[in-house]
């Protein structure tokens, strides 16, 4: 395929790339390092029961030194230094190790963090927090973002019973269907508005009502491509086939719960009955860009769900959806191929299985900015490149994407009238967003 772009790299100053590499990363960093500080001794105690007194201070020693790696990371990523091959023994490493190496030989020397894509820069910088933990013999399965996560969806509580009770209480007709249809996708793409990336872990919890908005904010849909969402998911619906919905999830918190509430929408308004159809939830396997949703963290957030004891609603739901897990009408699906540095282009070759996975289902949808940036390879688009194109070949099957913008890559729009009266920041703010699909 001729005129392919650069990949977005932190080079220019003034660029959101650049800005991350140098200043929020490193404040994400601080934050995990203090949250480590915190709570290491708690974890010490859940997780290795009965420590000998010399194993106490072996645990100190470590806790130490991975206070160190972070630090130095820090140092390095602010500085412009070298980045390094992976040392732990994890199955990803060759294939990290690999990439390093392409990036040697593409550069002719070794790749420092502002010499290198933004994308393979802050995809290493979260592996190599990771590489800190599963090295260390006491804090192996430490996540550093435990606690934001979780506080993620603790601080927004009052927008999720509201989200919570309109979804067990909606009644739908036939001539409702489409709009209420919208409204829950609308809510989705909504929920991952805020993440603890873009803010750098400062608190972004959902105060308002997840619902007051939608009419005020559709106009902010920049390319809205709905209603050929719901006729996918009406086809879907009449289908004689057992229907397979692949979500494939951003962050946990609020986020999780509005992708949640969409599905039992489908489910309970009769499109996508539970019984009828399959329902695919894939998670990070290791703690990711802060807010990313792991397998435990999407198993907490419905068992919270059920002891909350405030809104019954709350409760019915996540004993619903427990139920659909033990099922198997849902599952959670883990592969290490989306914490990898490698866009979605790809995938059929690092991560076939995966691939022919994505193709069985009937409806992918893809949730958040960094899996918008890994479908159109982070690299510099102009607005008005097709999104079939910035795909280049990734197109398993039916594929949607809800994201809110917050990088500085767009596709898919006609012409510059429909970006050119926005403020200048209108790709970093999350003020706006994008819903596109390609059909199969
Ligand atoms: O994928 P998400 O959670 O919607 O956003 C991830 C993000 O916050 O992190 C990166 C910037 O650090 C950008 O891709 C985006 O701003
Ligand atoms: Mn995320």
């Amino acid at each position: 395929m001729s005129n392919i772009p650069d990949p977005i790299a932190p080079i220019d100053k003034s660029c959101f790339a650049f800005l991350t590499i140098t200043e929020r990363l490193p404040e994400i960093l601080v934050k995990a390092l203090d949250y480590f500080v915190r709570s290491y001794r708690d974890f010490l105690v859940s997780h290795h029961v009965n420590l000998s007194d010399s194993a106490k201070v072996d645990a100190e020693e470590e806790a130490k030194s991975i206070l160190g790696s972070f630090s130095k990371l820090r140092y390095e990523m602010m500085t412009d230094k070298p980045l390094a091959y992976l040392t732990d023994n994890s199955s990803d490493v060759t294939i990290w190790n690999k990439c390093f190496d392409s990036w040697t030989e593409k550069l002719s020397a070794c790749p420092t963090y502002y010499s290198v894509s933004w994308l393979y820069a802050e995809c290493y910088m979260y592996r190599r927090i990771h590489e800190s933990f599963v090295k260390s013999k006491y804090f192996t399965s430490f996540d550093p973002f435990y606690e934001q996560k979780r506080n993620a969806l603790k601080q927004s509580m009052s927008a999720t019973i509201t989200l919570g009770e309109y979804v067990t209480q909606l009644k739908t007709s036939p001539d409702s269907l489409k709009d209420e249809t919208i409204k829950m996708i609308e809510v989705s793409l909504w929920g991952n508005k805020c993440d603890l990336s873009l803010t750098a872990g400062k608190d972004c919890s959902q105060t308002s009502s997840p619902l007051d908005d939608l009419l005020k904010l559709r106009s902010n849909i920049l390319i809205n491509d709905s209603d050929k969402l719901w006729q996918i998911i009406q086809s879907l619906s009449s289908s004689s086939n057992k229907p397979i919905l692949d979500i494939i999830l951003d962050n946990s918190g609020f986020e999780l719960f509005t992708d949640l509430c969409l599905v039992e929408f489908l489910h309970s308004s009769g499109l996508l009955p539970a019984d009828k159809c399959s329902v695919r939830w894939y998670v990070k396997t290791i703690p990711w860009f802060v807010s990313d949703a792991l397998k435990y963290d999407f198993e907490w957030t419905i068992d919270y769900l059920i002891q909350c004891s405030q809104s019954p609603s709350l409760q019915s739901l996540g004993k619903k959806w427990k139920e659909y897990l033990s099922s198997g009408t849902w599952s959670i699906v883990e592969d290490s191929f989306w914490t990898l540095p490698y866009d979605l282009s790809s995938m059929s070759n690092v991560s076939p299985k995966l691939y022919s996975q994505l193709s069985q289902a009937d409806l992918l949808i893809f949730k958040g900015d960094l899996n918008y940036r890994k479908l159109v390879g982070d690299l510099a688009w102009e607005n008005t490149t097709p999104f079939e194109t910035a795909l280049r070949g990734f197109h398993p099957t039916n594929l949607c994407t809800l994201r809110s913008i917050k990088a500085e890559v767009c596709v898919g729009f006609k012409d510059k009238s429909q970006w050119a009266s926005l403020p200048d920041n209108w790709m970093r703010s999350s003020d706006y967003a994008v819903i596109q699909l390609l059909p199969k």
